[in-house]
């Protein structure tokens, strides 16, 4: 989705988001650690018990529609879905066709008008704003098509700066921010800032940043959008060593067919609606 498009949805949005896509984006310049009591330790990724034949999350009835002009424009239509830990899903659909308003409220950005969303035990249909805040920023990573890089940072930084905003102990830091930035590749660029990197280099940064606080959902919206082709299938390599390695559940939208061929699950949206689930 083009950051335009979003911004008009931020001023329209009824059931107002927590935390706006563009705060999120931005990585929170301002952000400062998190009180002692909010602080987590990030527990091994393989440590973590995960059933996999349990749905984390699942959408069920859910109907989305934003009024325009006087009218009520109906975006989804009665969305039904589950997404499974460790599953590569992914949203296909032409443009306008409501992925990333989807994707918007499996991150708790957004609510439905109707239906339900749980995601693991949270009933996000019915938390309020703040809970779907803090459920988001321990459990859910964002990956956007135009990186949300902060440009005066380095990639260290960058990352960093996600684990501060996450309550994580500084203690932990050093480590975690050199595993994540090695494990997408950047192991030799890690003082580098966003306008020295390549494109393909700085999404993945942003990968990294995305999932340093290892949450367990991880919501792409066009990650390959502005990269070719190479530098499209690097980041989708990135993305199967993530699930592998750290275990997590990776739901992103696409328009390109090629990569549409790694996914485990891919859902088609068609005017509000999925027509293959
Ligand atoms: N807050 C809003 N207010 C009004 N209309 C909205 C709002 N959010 C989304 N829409 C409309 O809902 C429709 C679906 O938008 P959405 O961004 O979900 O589509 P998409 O499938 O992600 O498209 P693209 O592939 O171009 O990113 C569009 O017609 C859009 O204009």
């Amino acid at each position: 989705m083009k950051l335009w498009l979003r911004r008009k949805k931020e001023q329209t949005q009824q059931p107002a988001a927590a935390e706006s896509t563009a705060e999120i984006a931005a990585g929170q310049a301002a952000a400062v650690e998190a009180a002692p009591d909010e602080r987590v330790l990030l527990e091994p990724a393989m440590g973590r018990e995960i059933d996999t034949s349990k749905p984390m999350l699942t959408v069920s009835g859910v109907e989305r529609s934003f009024p325009v002009g006087g009218q009520q424009l109906h975006v989804l239509k009665g969305i039904n879905m589950a997404l499974y830990p460790t599953q590569l899903a992914m949203l296909k659909g032409r443009s306008g066709s409501g992925k990333t308003t989807l994707l918007n409220m499996i991150g708790g950005l957004d609510q439905p008008n109707k239906g339900e969303i749980y995601f693991q035990t949270h009933a996000f249909h019915r938390c309020s704003d703040d809970e779907r805040t803090y459920i988001r920023r321990k459990e859910i990573g964002f990956i956007f098509q135009s990186f949300a890089l902060m440009p005066l940072l380095s990639a260290w930084e960058n990352v960093e700066l996600s684990l501060r905003m996450a309550g994580v102990p500084r203690s932990q830091w050093k480590a975690r921010v050199t595993h994540c930035l090695e494990l997408v590749g950047l192991g030799r660029r890690m003082h580098h800032r966003p306008f020295e990197l390549s494109g393909g280099e700085q999404q993945r940064v942003a990968i990294a940043k995305a999932i340093a606080h290892r949450p367990s959902l991880l919501l792409a919206d066009e990650p390959t959008a502005e990269l070719d082709s190479q530098m499209g299938a690097q980041v989708m390599a990135v993305f199967r060593d993530i699930i592998r390695t750290e275990r997590m559940t990776i739901c992103m939208t696409t328009h390109d067919p090629t990569i549409m061929e790694v996914a485990d699950r891919v859902f088609e949206m068609v005017d509000g609606k999925f027509i293959n689930s």
